[in-house]
C-alpha cells in the first residue's frame, strides 16, 4: 500500500462569534482537509488546522511521504521532522506552548489518520479496532457553551442567540441538551471578570442539578484568583480547566482547591509530562490528537497518563466530520478516557465537508461509526463549496485578538488577566 498522492485542500466554514480569553472567532473557521491515495486507488482522509504557515507546511510535508508505504508512520515522522526543521506553527496560545516537537506532532497527526484509515479499509476493520478495540460503543460528549454576542457585527442574529451572563448561558445548555442529548457541561470562561463567571456555574448548577460542569478561563487568572474561584465553586465542578498558566502556577492552584485541575495549555507535549506529573499540576489531561501526533502517539499518551495516575478527557478546536470520527475512533478504544470529551461539533451547525448520516448524537453520544477505516466518506461537492468559501473569505489564520480589537481597540488577551 504504497502512497502515490497526497490532496491538501483548505476550506472554510461559518463559524459564530464564541468568546473566549484570546478574543472572539471571526465568521469564518478554517481546516486542511489531508486525502492520502495509495497504488491500488484505496483513499484516506485525515483533518487539521487551517492556518496559512500550518497549511504550508502540511503541504510541503505530503511530497516528503510519496512512495511510502501506510503502514511506514515511524519513516513518516522521521521525514516531517527533517522537512520542518525549527520551524513552530502554533501561534494563537489557547493550546498552550508553541514547541518544535509539537510542531511535528501537529503536522504529522493528519497524515497518519489518513493512513489508519487506509489500513482500516484494507482490513475491513474501523480505527478503533486498529487502536486495540473499542471499549464502548458510544463516546460521550460534553456541552461546550459560550459567551457569545447575537451575531458577528453587521450581520443578523444567528441561531444560538446571546449569551453575555448566566441567564443567557443557561438558555444556551437548554437548547444544545435539547438538540444533542449532551449529559454534560463545559463552559468557556476566561471572558467576564471571574465572579459573573462564578455566578454561571451556580445558575447551570441549579438549572442542570447533577449534570456534572466544567469551567475553562484558558488561564485568565492568576494563582490567587484561581485558588479563590476553585474554593468558591467547591462542590460544583467535575474538574477546573487551566484557571492560570503554567505548570508552577497550576500545582499551587491544585494544592489548594477541592476540585481536580485538568489541561490543554500547560501539558501538550512530552516534555510537559514529567514536571506536570512530579509537581502534581494536574489530574486530568484533555488528549488531543491534532497535536500529540495522530492516534497511535495519542493512545501512548494515554498509556503515560494511567502509570502515573492522571484522568483523560479530549480537547477540541473548531473541527468538522473528519476530526469527529477520528476523536470517537481513539476515544473508543482508550479505556482510561472516561470524562465526556469536548466537541465544537454545534457550532458548526450541520455544515460539514462529510456525507451525512455515519455520524450522530444520541443521548450525548456519539456512536463509534462501524464502517471500515473512519467509516466516514468525503462529500466533495461539499469540499468543492467550503475551499471556495475559504478563498473568498479573507481569513487566512485564525486571529481572535485582533478580530476583537476591532470592536473594542482596548482589548488585550493578556493573561492572567484577573
Ligand atoms: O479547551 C480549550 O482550551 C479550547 O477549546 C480552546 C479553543 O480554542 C476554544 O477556546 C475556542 O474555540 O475558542
Ligand atoms: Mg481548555
Amino acid at each position: 500500500m504504497i502512497i502515490r498522492q497526497i490532496h491538501v485542500t483548505p476550506v472554510a466554514f461559518r463559524d459564530p462569534p464564541l468568546l473566549n480569553a484570546a478574543g472572539v472567532h471571526e465568521p469564518w473557521a478554517l481546516r486542511t482537509i489531508v486525502e492520502v491515495v495509495t497504488d491500488e486507488g484505496l483513499t484516506g482522509l485525515g483533518e487539521t488546522y487551517g492556518d496559512l504557515a500550518h497549511l504550508g507546511k502540511v503541504r510541503e510535508c505530503a511530497q516528503a511521504l510519496i512512495g511510502l508505504d501506510v503502514h511506514a508512520t515511524n519513516t513518516m515522522y522521521a521525514r516531517i521532522s527533517a522537512t520542518i526543521g525549527e520551524t513552530v506553527t502554533d501561534r494563537h496560545g489557547l493550546t498552550g506552548a508553541t514547541t518544535k516537537e509539537k510542531s511535528i506532532d501537529r503536522i504529522f497527526s493528519p497524515f497518519e489518520v489518513a493512513c489508519l484509515d487506509i489500513r482500516g479499509k484494507a482490513a475491513g476493520v474501523p480505527v478503533a479496532e486498529l487502536l486495540g478495540g473499542r471499549v464502548r460503543d458510544a463516546v460521550p460528549y460534553s456541552a461546550y457553551l459560550f459567551y457569545k454576542w447575537a451575531g458577528h457585527p453587521s450581520e443578523d442574529a444567528d441561531r444560538f442567540g446571546t449569551a453575555l451572563d448566566e441567564a443567557g448561558i443557561v438558555e444556551q445548555a437548554a437548547l444544545l441538551i435539547k438538540e444533542y442529548g449532551f449529559q454534560s457541561i463545559k463552559l468557556k470562561g476566561g471572558v467576564f471578570p471571574p465572579d459573573q463567571e462564578i455566578a454561571a456555574i451556580r445558575a447551570l448548577h441549579e438549572a442542570f442539578p447533577g449534570v456534572p460542569l466544567r469551567l475553562d478561563p484558558n488561564a485568565a487568572w492568576t494563582v490567587e484568583t484561581s485558588i479563590r474561584v476553585g474554593r468558591e465553586l467547591e462542590g460544583t465542578l467535575q474538574y477546573l480547566e487551566d484557571p492560570t498558566p503554567g505548570i508552577p502556577g497550576m500545582a499551587e492552584v491544585a494544592a489548594a482547591v477541592p476540585m481536580p485541575l485538568a489541561t490543554n495549555m500547560c501539558v501538550v507535549t512530552h516534555e510537559h509530562l514529567p514536571p506536570a506529573v512530579a509537581s502534581r499540576a494536574i489530574g486530568v489531561l484533555l488528549l488531543d490528537h491534532h497535536y500529540w501526533g495522530g492516534l497511535v502517539r495519542s493512545a501512548h499518551v494515554a498509556t503515560l497518563c494511567d502509570t502515573f495516575g492522571l484522568a483523560l478527557s479530549m480537547h477540541s478546536n473548531s473541527h468538522l466530520g473528519i476530526s469527529l470520527a477520528a476523536m470517537t475512533h481513539l476515544a473508543a478504544a482508550t479505556p482510561n478516557l472516561t470524562f465526556a470529551c469536548d466537541t465544537h461539533t454545534p457550532w458548526q451547525d450541520g455544515q460539514d465537508v462529510v456525507a451525512p448520516g455515519a455520524l450522530r448524537f444520541a443521548d450525548g453520544a456519539v456512536p463509534v461509526p462501524t464502517g471500515p477505516g473512519l467509516g466516514v466518506e468525503l462529500d466533495r461537492d461539499a469540499l468543492a463549496v467550503m475551499h471556495e468559501q475559504y478563498e473568498k473569505c479573507g481569513i487566512s489564520a485564525r486571529d481572535d485578538t485582533s478580530y476583537m480589537q476591532r470592536f473594542e481597540p482596548t482589548f488585550s488577551a493578556r493573561r492572567p488577566r484577573w
